[in-house]
């Protein structure tokens, strides 16, 4: 099954099982959550026009070319009267521009003379330096939609409108296991044999940094049985997110499972690294098996499972952005998996890590992104290649 269309299968079901719950709370801890409802202005932004230099409010019209008076200063935060007709008022940056003013001019075009009037010195035009009320929004405006992702730029925008709270989707819940009998925890003096378990760090921080609520279940023996009841375990979460287990070996259990007591919807992927990618229903609780290898579990997270878990919470844009580059390598053997070779940016080009054997977690560390090949034909040195920024899908 190609990448895309795997991909547009999760998101329907992930839209068809949307997470409705939500909560209301303060600005600071919505870092990565989702916006449940539109949010409407309920100001104008800003409330009343203000003045964008250091200078002089004027009206226009009073201006003949001879110094005017200056009737009164005024400071930001301060609410000032109208301006006397025929004179100007001293103004700073972010002061209320008073009413029958309808320009400011910024000092440095502006000459105190010995009497203390000002005479401005160059042409001038209505509005000029004057932020008008409502020029951000107006009361009823929609800011955000529903379905936003919050970050520091929306959590800005929502207290410019004087939002001290929003209302999110409750945070995904994904219980997260490792499959194999070879893990042991880092901290662990390793056997024969033995490897440290690294995705299940991997994933549970990632989680983390995209606003989950994350289960952390351990490493789970190759086992049917026991396969079988640590899946039965986790019926109150959104998601079991697990690694390995998933091809065709005799310790591959995750895909058995899920035949016997749910069901297994997807499995095998024209994707590199991350063909056996499963997803499924076990006891009605959906399962995505991530493949085991390091590389794997990482490209699978990022293009199809983040996008899964961001569009169960009702976020519209889920797909990483993606641009074209030039290749700085070349791909001579046409492969029918569409491959994600983990690469750099050198002089606008992509260049690939040395070693992309889905086992080499390293080459992640070292890249910048993940460096799109298509599937069923050669790529030369030059041609175009699809690169996704790692910073796009980490957090
Ligand atoms: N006969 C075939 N064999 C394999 C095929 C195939 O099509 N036919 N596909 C290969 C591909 S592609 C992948 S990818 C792997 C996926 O295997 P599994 O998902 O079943 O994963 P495991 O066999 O359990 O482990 C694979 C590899 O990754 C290491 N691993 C597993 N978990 C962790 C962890 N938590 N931390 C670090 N490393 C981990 C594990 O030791 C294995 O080396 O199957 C191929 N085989
Ligand atoms: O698809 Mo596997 O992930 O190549 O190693
Ligand atoms: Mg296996």
């Amino acid at each position: 099954m190609p990448v895309e269309v795997a991909l547009a299968r999760l998101l329907e079901m992930a839209a068809a099982t949307p997470i409705l719950q939500r909560e209301r709370l303060p600005l600071a801890q919505l870092q990565g959550r989702i916006l449940a409802e539109d949010l409407l202005s309920t100001l104008d932004l800003p409330p009343w026009p203000n003045s964008a230099m250091d200078g002089y409010a004027l009206r226009l019209s009073d201006w003949t070319g001879e110094p005017l008076v200056v009737s009164q200063k005024i400071f930001a935060g301060t609410a000032p009267p109208p301006l006397q007709p025929g004179t100007c008022a001293r103004i700073f940056t972010g002061a209320p521009v008073p009413a029958g003013a309808d320009c400011v001019e910024m000092q440095e075009n502006a000459e105190v003379q010995p009497d203390d009037r000002v005479r401005f010195i160059q042409a001038m035009g209505v509005g000029q330096n004057i932020r008008p009320q409502g020029q951000e929004t107006t009361v009823g405006e929609q800011v955000l939609a529903a379905g936003t992702r919050l970050g520091p730029i929306e959590q800005g925008l929502a207290a410019s409108l004087g939002c001290a709270e929003l209302e999110v989707i409750r945070k995904v819940r994904v219980a997260v296991l490792s499959t194999g009998d070879e893990l042991i925890e880092p901290g662990q003096v390793l056997g024969p044999g033995q490897i440290y378990n690294s995705n299940r760090v991997l994933l549970c921080s990632w989680l983390q940094r995209l606003g989950c609520e994350v289960i952390d279940a351990g490493i789970l023996p190759d086992d049917l049985p026991t396969t079988r009841a640590r899946l039965g375990q986790f019926n109150d979460v959104d998601l079991i997110l697990s690694t390995g287990g998933v091809s065709v070996g005799e310790a591959d259990f995750l895909g058995i499972a899920l035949r016997e007591e749910g069901e297994l919807t997807l499995w095998k992927l024209a994707i590199k690294p991350g063909k056996p990618l499963t997803f499924g229903h076990f006891r009605g609780v959906p399962v995505i098996g991530l493949p085991g290898n390091p590389a794997s579990t990482l490209v699978t997270f990022a293009l199809l499972t983040r996008p899964y878990l961001l569009r169960r919470q009702g976020v519209r844009d889920v797909e990483p952005l993606k641009f074209q580059v030039p290749a700085g390598f070349d791909w001579p053997m046409a492969g029918n998996r569409r491959e994600y070779l983990r690469g750099r940016l050198e002089n606008g080009r992509a260049i690939i890590y040395k070693n992309q054997s889905s086992g080499v977690l390293r080459s992640a560390a070292w890249a910048e992104g993940l460096v799109e090949v298509r599937e069923d034909r050669t790529l030369a040195e030059g041609e175009s290649v699809g690169f996704i920024p790692l910073s796009e899908v980490l957090g």
